[in-house]
């Protein structure tokens, strides 16, 4: 294992332990929470577990039930605790998410938790978000008027191409991705509202004021950070 994954094992291992008996969790999207679904399995199958997991994209429902872990929908309930990934984390907690495409049902599912738990590696953490650009889902009929909008918001839109496909990538919901970078972002929070007001817009992946608890690896060990210590 490479030691950036030893890392991501280390962080879904510990979010693995978090879970308890009886609980309905959210299943987040990406090489980091493959780990955690992976280490919900075991102690699902070692503990005799009863728990029901609500994933947030195809990739994690086909993990989970991989894992042998039942899956169920928000239509049916209320989620204890959703556990996730994110491309990019700031000192106040705010996220960038949405590498995998996975943004929209994330959001829904994570923001729906009672408690939300974000887990990465050090390399994800930032001072300012917008390093990694903002990945925006539109429906494909907006590309042409979204992308001026970006832009004139003083974005630099890219339209997500597929790797091991031709044109572009397409969401689970049937959608575009414009990846769009922005310098430095100060006022994620603004940012966010801006971008989910334009017409033909879906969902972004910035995420503010959601998260409960990061867990953060690092070659040293593993750090949690929860909100309620920030000052
Ligand atoms: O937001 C996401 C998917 O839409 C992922 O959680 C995010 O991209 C991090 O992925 P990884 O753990 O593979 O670095």
């Amino acid at each position: 294992m490479s030691n950036k994954n030893i890392l991501k094992d280390n962080v879904g291992k510990k979010a693995a332990d978090l879970i308890k008996d009886g609980q309905i969790v959210g299943l987040g999207t990406g090489s980091t929470t493959h780990y955690f679904i992976r280490h919900l399995g075991e102690r699902i199958k070692n503990e005799d577990l009863n728990i029901l997991g609500i994933p947030t994209s195809y990739q994690s429902l086909i993990i989970a039930r991989e894992a042998g872990i039942n899956t169920t929908t928000l239509d049916e309930y209320d989620i204890d605790i959703a556990v996730d990934g994110a491309d990019e984390v700031n000192q106040n907690l705010d996220l960038i998410k949405g590498g995998g495409a996975a943004h929209t049902l994330e959001k829904l599912v994570d923001s729906s938790a009672k408690e939300f738990v974000v887990i990465v590696d050090d390399s994800k953490m930032v001072r300012d978000l917008g390093e990694f650009p903002v990945p925006v889902e539109i429906i494909p009929e907006a590309l042409r008027v979204v992308k001026k909008s970006l832009i004139d918001m003083g974005g630099k839109p890219e339209l997500r191409m597929g790797v091991q496909k031709d044109g572009p990538v397409i969401t689970d919901n049937g959608n575009f991705i414009l990846d769009t970078k922005f310098e430095k972002i100060r006022n994620p929070q603004k940012l966010e509202k801006e971008l989910n007001i334009l017409p033909g817009v879906l969902e972004n992946g910035i995420f503010t004021d959601l998260v409960d608890k990061v867990i953060v690896g690092s070659p040293s060990g593993i750090k949690e950070i929860d909100r309620e210590d920030l000052i």
